[in-house]
């Protein structure tokens, strides 16, 4: 990597040492490449690494490893809570979140405040790679409070006490945990199997609570409960078992071989009041556990999960006597003092109910559990080989027949699908933009808008992406909706949305994020967060009258219009389905089509105008009839063209169209097929009207065959010869009405059967744009 400057230290053996420069003009460009805020993150986890460890190759490493300048820029702040569509449930996701006070902790007799900032901790990522470096982090920045056997009980009994919980309640809010951790970590492609061991107290109970939650979650759970306590709160949760017809299975029972039958074994035997060394039936079964993690590594073992104590350990000191060593182990409420030795690649916490009282009584650094989720991983996680990171998407199938005809109604559906499933933020689109040296950059963003023609969404015109836009309008959006297997791409030009547009939305959203978007000068460089919050505030002040905040110009939206969509649903084996909409392919053809019936048209006003304009000439001259004729002649060639093209077009884009389209589409190239009245055709004159139209004939006996009516007086030769004119005259213009009714009577016929079709080509076109389908 070229080094334009000297690297500038990122680290030092006193701790790391951030530059931050105040303007982008001054900037010092250690390196072609710059790290704004939106991805500082990683790079200060790194910091922090480093300058905890202390070590001087490590710094040294990080330092050449990675060259970046960290700057501080303004972060995206297209993020507000503003729903999509009016079903779309509404987030809560302030864009200035550090602004709020946390709300005052309640007290509760006996109990002192809450620690300040104990339930405020940043929130990790949910799972995946980046959850595993951020759960290392947050579990190296605030070290896990681990419990003795007797604080253990004594938390027990006080949430069962004074802070009025039930111990049903607390069961069950165990089992979900367990359930819900064991589904994070096992997934149902892989493992559907398993035999849940409950003992006789409560850790049994939570084992009872989580086969439920397996079952419905999809598992196939089995249980072996020897030793049934007999109270309603027990006999109850087999009772709600044995009507979901999960099987008992007496120890005796049991398979000899565990590992062929199961793909999951939860040990729900004994928790925190275990003591002394294991009784029947329960050392056999503990025994059972123990040797199947010591078959050999090629045999495929189940994976044993332990609900807050790998049972049989003892609960401070762990495993003192070559105990089970389970898979996993999911603490409650906080983990035990033996978690310590636990050894195994997943660490678990449950239980999320521990109220602030219990937390600041008893010191408790626990991690913030995320979102609504009912566990959490804690300590280390197990370094992963990335390349053997896989899922096997289990899926409905996704076929050409099952598919809209439209992508935008497509995309509707998969995203109101994608609503009701509660994924979180399911309008979040990665944007990528393209500038005019043909550099990509992408960054998320929220969908503000869809409709039948364009995606919209808002930012600063004077973001990065802004500038890119400005340079080369292409662009591409991509949708990922993890928990579905689905990911749709668009791709399109795009264009800013008109200033009212933008005005109307700017006024639409909430306050804080109007005032967000004024202070936040996309990607200019600042001195810190402070400064930005710092404006914040002056214009929180300024405004505080609730007065209208007006849009700043630099904030608007644009829009996409695709050319191209893509759907694809993850399938087992990477046999994923994937079907793109394109209108290229057909382009040619389309346009073809269109001028076609265009002509067609045109040339169908033309004779109308035509004939239009010969009558007006008082003239009806069999060559002007000819004009007509190859006139209304060319127009059913038109015609007859674009019948043809649209059909062998319409037919290929649309072979999978649905029965009524077929049907519409027959009848309309029928009725165009169907020979249209030649309006021009049979006007003849008769012999003696010929003789008669002749005027120009001055050999003619001018009274020949001419009944003159009583009335009028007939002198001499020039009299004959302008009465003769005058019924020569209204003779035409008899004949030449005729004339314009047949020709206009004919063209209005034309015309009605005719236009309306051509019309339907022009339209069933331009809708075939958007329906070709094609698997990838
Ligand atoms: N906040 C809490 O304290 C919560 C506790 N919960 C669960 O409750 C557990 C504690 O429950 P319990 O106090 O009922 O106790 P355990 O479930 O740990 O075990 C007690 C039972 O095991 C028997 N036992 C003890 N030592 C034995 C031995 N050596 N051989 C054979 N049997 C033995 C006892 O006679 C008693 O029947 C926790 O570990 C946890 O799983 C959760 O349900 C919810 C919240
Ligand atoms: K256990």
């Amino acid at each position: 990597m070229p080094q334009h400057h000297a690297p500038l230290p990122l680290v030092s053996s006193s701790g790391p040492v951030l530059h931050r420069s105040t303007t982008h003009a001054t900037l010092p460009l250690a390196t072609p490449y710059h790290s704004c805020r939106q991805s500082a993150e990683p790079h200060s986890r790194m910091l922090a690494v480093a300058s905890r460890t202390r070590d001087k190759s490590a710094t040294t490493i990080l330092s050449l490893a990675m060259p970046f300048l960290l700057t501080t820029a303004t972060a995206t702040s297209t993020t507000s809570p503003r729903p999509l569509f009016p079903s779309s449930p509404r987030r809560q996701n302030p864009t200035t979140p550090h602004l709020r006070p946390p709300p005052p902790a309640r007290r509760l007799p006996g109990f002192p405040a809450a620690a300040p900032g104990a339930p405020f901790l940043p929130r990790p990522p949910r799972r995946g790679m980046a959850s595993l470096a951020a759960t290392a982090a947050v579990a190296a920045a605030a070290e896990v409070t681990h419990l003795t056997q007797r604080d253990a009980a004594e938390i027990d009994e006080q949430l069962m006490g004074p802070l009025g919980f039930s111990v049903d309640q607390l069961m069950e809010l165990a089992g979900l945990s367990v359930a819900a951790a064991v589904a994070e970590v096992y997934k149902l492609s892989e493992h559907t199997r398993v035999l849940i061991i409950c003992g006789p107290g409560n850790n049994g109970g939570d084992g009872l609570v989580a086969a439920r939650h397996l079952y419905h979650f999809g598992y196939r759970p089995s249980v072996c409960y020897p030793k049934r306590t007999p109270k309603p709160l027990y006999s109850g949760l087999v009772t709600q078992l044995e009507s979901l017809s999960i099987p008992f299975i007496p120890a005796e029972d049991l398979p000899d071989d565990l590992s062929r039958e199961f793909d999951i074994i939860v040990d729900a035997m004994f928790g925190f009041s275990f003591h002394g060394t294991p009784r029947p039936p329960f050392d056999d079964l503990i025994q059972r556990l123990i040797s199947l993690s010591v078959i050999g590594n090629s045999v495929k073992k189940p994976a044993i999960v332990s609900v807050d104590i790998p049972s049989g350990w003892h609960v401070e000191e762990g495993d003192v006597d070559g105990g089970i060593k389970p898979d996993m182990l999911v603490s409650l409420t906080a983990p035990k003092l033996c978690a310590k030795k636990f050894t195994g690649p997943h660490h678990f916490l449950g239980g999320r109910f521990v109220p602030p009282p219990i937390l600041n009584k008893y010191g408790l650094k626990l991690p913030p559990y995320h979102g609504t989720s009912m566990c959490v991983r804690i300590g280390k996680a197990p370094s992963v080989d990335i390349s053997s990171l896989r899922e096997n998407y289990i899926s409905p199938e996704l076929l050409e027949s099952q598919v809209m005809p439209d992508p935008f109604d497509q995309f509707l559906r998969w995203f109101d699908e994608a609503v009701t499933a509660g994924l979180r933020e399911p309008n979040a689109m990665a944007l990528t933009t393209v500038n005019k040296e043909g550099k990509p950059s992408s960054r998320m963003v929220l969908l503000k808008g869809v409709d039948k023609q364009s995606f919209v969404w808002y930012t600063n015109y004077g973001s990065r992406k802004a500038r890119d836009l400005s340079e080369n309008p292409n662009a591409a959006l991509l949708f990922y909706w993890n928990e579905m297997n689905r990911q749709v791409r668009v791709e399109g030009s795009v264009e800013k949305v008109p200033e009212e547009e933008s005005e109307k939305y700017f006024h639409s959203r909430p306050r804080g994020s109007q005032l967000g978007a004024i202070v936040s000068k996309q990607s200019t460089v600042i001195a810190g967060r402070e400064v930005l919050q710092q404006a914040y505030k002056e214009l929180e002040h300024k405004y505080s009258d609730g007065s209208l905040i007006p849009k700043p110009e630099y904030w608007g939206g644009y829009r996409l219009t695709p050319t191209l969509f893509e759907f694809w649903q993850g399938q087992q084996s990477r046999l994923h389905d994937r079907l793109q909409y394109s209108q290229r392919e057909v382009d040619d053809n389309i346009a073809k089509c269109i001028k076609l019936a265009e002509d067609a048209l045109q040339q169908h006003g033309d004779s109308t105008s035509l004939i239009q304009n010969r009558s007006e000439a008082h003239h009806c001259h069999p060559i002007a009839i000819d004009d007509i004729s190859s006139s209304i002649h060319r127009v059913s060639k038109g015609i007859a063209d674009c019948i043809t093209l649209a059909e062998s077009t319409l037919r290929r884009i649309n072979p999978r169209e649905p029965e009524d389209f077929d049907y519409d589409f027959d009848k309309f190239i029928g009725n165009l097929e169907t020979p249209k009245p030649c309006p021009v055709r049979g006007f003849q004159l008769d012999d003696y009207d010929d003789y008669l139209l002749d005027p120009l004939d001055e050999d003619v006996d001018v009274t020949m065959g001419i009944e003159f009516p009583d009335n009028i007086k007939i002198e001499d030769a020039d009299d004959i010869q302008k009465e003769r004119r005058k019924l020569i005259n209204a003779k035409r213009a008899k004949r030449r009405h005729r004339a314009i009714e047949t020709n206009q009577q004919g063209s209005g016929n034309l015309y009605n059967s005719s236009m309306g079709d051509l019309r339907t080509i022009i339209n069933a076109s331009q809708d075939a744009r958007n329906i070709i389908i094609a698997r990838q």
